[in-house]
């Protein structure tokens, strides 16, 4: 079965449209999105194997919109002690590291001690604390890839309920077992130029370590033709906005800015959609320091560990995470040119980026 379908896959790779990916992988447009060929067939794997449980939780995001931190934040709120311990779903995303793919990865927990530099950091640990363990990239999966693309078949049966995963799939592609359901969905969304610009920072650094960087001039021109990773990043934004629109109690839709400038208000809002509204402030206080970038980026895991999966180094999950970097790079006529893109693209929508 799955010996055909490769076959059939092979033959049909020949006939679709492919473009070069920072000069150094190859992308095929499938269905009017670009991806690698393995995620292709991790994504057919994922459509036709994945059966939503109506209490599912599905993470979705574009690249380099806030994925971490949103998959830090869900981890956080999703494993409060407070909520009383049959309700802490303890081994949930633990599990996922083991049960669902099986656990000949060897993940790189990376626990940690404590050395005087790390002290002030590590003083929150807690028996809850997940996140000081692994990068949350290891604690909630992203199905197309980390799960479906080297098994076609996954046993997601150790799992407790609510399982919590993640795609970078557009909606459209989302297999239709979910889109039937009434599990939730999070989007995760972040304003064009600076996602471009962290785009452009996260593969210079992990698919050309050793070369020239690929330039912001091609970089830009890619995005805004939409031929990148898992592009076009307007139709992405545009089909969960939708989506949102039509079924709110179903898809919440965050934007990275938003929880930047208002951090406890879309926290919380965040937490209720989940269905594990806090009980007092100490709680939302802790949820967002265990997520802050600055605390997970120092934690040692994070500085020197692994994802295995990608094979890339934790720390180039965490960079700058400010609103406005795109300043430091665009040229005037960059972001006049991006910004009636913008305009053009997101148009009668009613959704805008004003970053
Ligand atoms: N905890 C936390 N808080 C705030 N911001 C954070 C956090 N973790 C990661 N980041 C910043 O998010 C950017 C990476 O985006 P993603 O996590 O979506 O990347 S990925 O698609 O999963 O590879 C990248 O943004 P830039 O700094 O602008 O490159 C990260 O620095």
């Amino acid at each position: 079965m799955a010996n055909t379908g490769s076959v059939m896959l092979n033959q049909k790779f020949d006939e679709l449209p492919k473009e070069s990916f920072w000069e150094c992988h190859d992308l095929y447009q499938w269905e009017g999105f670009w991806y690698y060929e393995d995620i292709i067939q991790g994504m057919l794997a994922f459509q036709s194997d994945y059966e939503a449980l109506s209490d599912d939780v599905i993470l979705a995001s574009s690249m380099k919109t806030g994925t971490t931190w949103l998959k830090a934040l869900c981890v956080s709120i999703m494993r409060r002690q407070s909520q009383g311990v049959e309700n802490v779903p303890h081994a949930h995303t633990r599990t996922s590291e083991y049960d669902v793919c099986g656990d000949n990865l060897h993940p790189d927990l990376g626990r940690q001690s404590k050395s005087s530099d790390q002290k002030g950091i590590l003083d929150d640990v807690a028996e809850d604390d997940i996140l000081t363990e692994n990068v949350p990239h290891a604690h909630i999966r992203t199905l197309e890839y980390d799960v479906y693309r080297d098994n076609l078949h996954p046993d997601f049966s150790g799992m407790p309920s609510p399982r919590l995963f993640h795609t970078h799939l557009p909606y459209s592609a989302l297999p239709d077992s979910i889109k039937n359901s009434d599990c939730k969905i999070v989007y995760i969304a972040r304003n064009p130029k600076d996602t471009l610009v962290s785009l452009w920072h996260f593969f210079n650094k992990i698919s050309r370590p050793n070369q020239e960087p690929y330039s912001l001039e091609k970089a830009y021109d890619a995005f805004r033709k939409g031929v990148h990773l898992y592009g076009p990043y307007f139709d992405h934004v545009l089909e969960y906005w939708s989506e949102s629109l039509k079924n709110p109690d179903r898809i919440l839709f965050l934007k990275y800015e938003e929880l930047k400038s208002d951090p406890k208000g879309q926290v919380k809002r965040l937490a209720s959609f989940l269905g594990r509204p806090f009980v007092n402030e100490d709680e939302v206080e802790k949820v967002l320091w265990r997520s802050s970038l600055e605390r997970l980026k120092n934690l040692e895991v994070n500085k020197n560990g692994v994802f295995f999966h990608l094979k890339i180094p934790n720390s180039s999950f965490f960079r700058l995470g400010v609103v406005g970097d795109w300043k430091n790079y665009f040229t005037d006529e960059m972001k006049r040119d991006l910004d009636e893109l913008t305009r053009i693209k997101l148009e009668g929508s009613g959704l805008h980026f004003d970053f």
